[in-house]
């Protein structure tokens, strides 16, 4: 289970050193970081160790999008270093989410099975790109929506969805279905190259169940205050502007 309202801090940096040094300058115990695939593909298992060490908690974000039996395998490995939340692609289908959840149970350690997610269109992706490049002429809503009841059903445990999204999800999937999302920026940060992107504070008010943070925090020139900037704003409501 996800503790109440985290806040996921991405760690994408080229090397483990810079992770962790990041995460010293931050001091703060009680933290959720995401490791991605930047920052694995570096370090491998090891970087999960590490970070495990410190009693974070870990969402191993690799978005596995494969044949079924492949991902069932991968899974199992992914399960056995002991993360909390893994993910695959939505677009891989129901069978392939299935089989995610056998490999996860199979590699589980001590019964502590890692929560499994299905992203369902990144974060990154407008209604254009939708419709031109992947040929969906459905509305963005539309394929969150349908992508999220059917990872439900396969199994999921929730879904990585924009903030403007959440509460749809949660209508159609339930409260207790997941919904992790990425795109959090302040109101005055650039939005790089994310587009559904939303604040903290409209965060909380979708009631999405997690948000996820990257270079809002880790690329500010104090990151420190930024944390604290988007940890009050998504917990409080307590927004202030990040100079
Ligand atoms: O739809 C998605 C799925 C994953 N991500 C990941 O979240 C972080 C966001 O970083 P920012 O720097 O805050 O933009 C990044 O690691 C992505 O790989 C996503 O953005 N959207």
């Amino acid at each position: 289970m996800l503790a109440t309202k985290p806040m996921f801090i991405a760690l994408d940096f080229p090397s483990g050193e810079e992770a962790l040094s990041f995460l010293d300058q931050l001091a703060i115990e009680e933290v959720a970081v995401k490791v991605g695939m930047e920052l694995f593909y570096k370090e491998g298992p090891s970087i999960i160790e590490q970070l495990k060490q410190r009693n974070y908690k870990i969402f191993l974000d690799l978005k596995l999008h494969d044949i079924p039996n492949t991902v069932e395998r991968a899974m199992k490995n992914l399960a056995s270093l002991g993360v909390d939340v893994v993910n695959v692609h939505a677009a891989g289908g129901k069978r392939m989410i299935e089989a995610a959840q056998k490999g996860l149970q199979e590699g589980a350690i001590n019964g502590q099975k890692p929560l499994l997610l299905a992203v369902t269109q990144l974060t990154s992706t407008d209604d254009e790109m939708l419709s031109e490049q992947l040929l969906i002429q459905e509305e963005m809503e539309q394929v969150v929506k349908h992508y999220a009841y059917n990872a439900k059903q396969a199994g999921a445990d929730g879904v990585v969805c924009s903030v403007w999204e959440s509460r749809l999800v949660h209508d159609i999937c339930g409260t207790d279905f997941y919904t992790v999302t990425p795109g959090i920026r302040m109101e005055n940060q650039h939005n790089q190259d994310q587009v559904r992107v939303a604040t903290p504070t409209v965060a909380n008010e979708q009631g999405v169940s997690a948000i996820v943070v990257g270079r809002g925090i880790t690329k500010a020139e104090d990151p420190v205050r930024a944390y604290h900037q988007f940890e009050g704003a998504w917990n409080n409501g307590n927004e202030t502007t990040i100079s």
